[in-house]
């Protein structure tokens, strides 16, 4: 779908959107642009599994997700922080509908590796016509990231997966991550413009570690001709001004799209 773009917003920065985030938004859409977001929660699940006294793990940062887990990831993801941030969005002037990866078979997953990570899942396909019937209606789609098996099963899939694979799906031409910092930083300096090699070897060489590694990967997997850049961006500040990323830009290449 032409002129779309893919915002992620992570749950590190959920509550502390600025007025800013909202009216970068609004910018776009005044621009003519379709804006499709994903959620994260992570520290949101945090929170409330340890509220329920129930453990969990992180294996290569993912959360091992039992059945008891997975429950207490759909209450919070669908539930409060969807709704939460459907709440925001319409404070703020911007109709949002919110849907999770089960409503209406969004997303179709598949277990990644049942054995050591349980109910987590990968996006095997994006139901795109229910996006675009939002979005033609004007809508902004806040999806949060739950997908369903052909069995009906609901996995636990990473929010910044899932938006990869919703942009490629939907064929946006612009992907977001909107997160807690100013963008890539090496040594507390933003890197303002990075290419896929350059952020492999970021990677390679440490500088990358944390959540920001399926943040960085995500990207690295979605760049693609259709899709020729992807940003890394505050939620605390603006990062959308009259045409101007605010951020890290990463590109397949130097020089791949000016
Ligand atoms: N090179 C890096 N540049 C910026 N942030 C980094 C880097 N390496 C690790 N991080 C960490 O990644 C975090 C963002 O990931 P995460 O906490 O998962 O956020 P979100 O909930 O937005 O997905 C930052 O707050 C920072 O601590
Ligand atoms: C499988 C997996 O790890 N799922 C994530 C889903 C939420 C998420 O990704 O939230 P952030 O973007 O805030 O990290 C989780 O359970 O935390």
């Amino acid at each position: 779908m032409e002129n779309t773009v893919v915002i992620k917003c992570g749950g590190s920065v959920l509550d502390e959107l600025s007025p800013a985030f909202f009216a970068s938004v609004k910018t776009m859409r005044e621009q003519g642009m379709n804006v499709v977001i994903v959620h994260g929660g992570g520290p949101e699940i945090g929170k409330m599994l340890k509220q329920l006294n129930v453990r969990s793990e992180f294996v290569n940062g993912l959360r091992k997700t039992t059945k008891e887990v997975l429950a207490v990831v759909e209450m919070v993801l669908s539930g409060k922080v969807n709704k939460q941030l459907v709440t925001m969005f319409k404070q703020h002037g911007l109709p949002a509908v919110g849907i999770s990866g089960v409503d209406g078979g969004l997303l179709e997953a598949e277990p990644i590796d049942g054995i050591k990570l349980g109910y987590v899942g990968r996006v095997t396909a994006v139901r795109v016509d229910l996006l675009q019937t939002l979005l033609a209606a004007n809508y902004i789609p806040v999806i949060s990231p739950l997908g369903v098996g052909r069995s009906g099963q609901t996995y636990n899939i990473n929010a910044d997966t899932a938006a990869g694979a919703i942009a490629a799906a939907i064929g946006a031409n612009q992907l977001a991550f909107v997160t807690n910092v100013p963008g890539l930083l090496q040594d507390g300096t933003l890197i303002g413009e990075a290419t896929a090699e350059t952020v492999e070897q970021l990677l390679k060489d440490g500088v990358i570690t944390g959540g920001m590694i399926p943040k960085v990967k995500a990207a690295l997997s979605a760049l693609s001709d259709a899709l020729p850049k992807v940003m890394i961006v505050s939620g605390k500040t603006p990062f959308y001004e009259q045409g101007t990323w605010h951020g890290t830009t990463i590109r397949k290449e130097v020089g791949a799209y000016l």
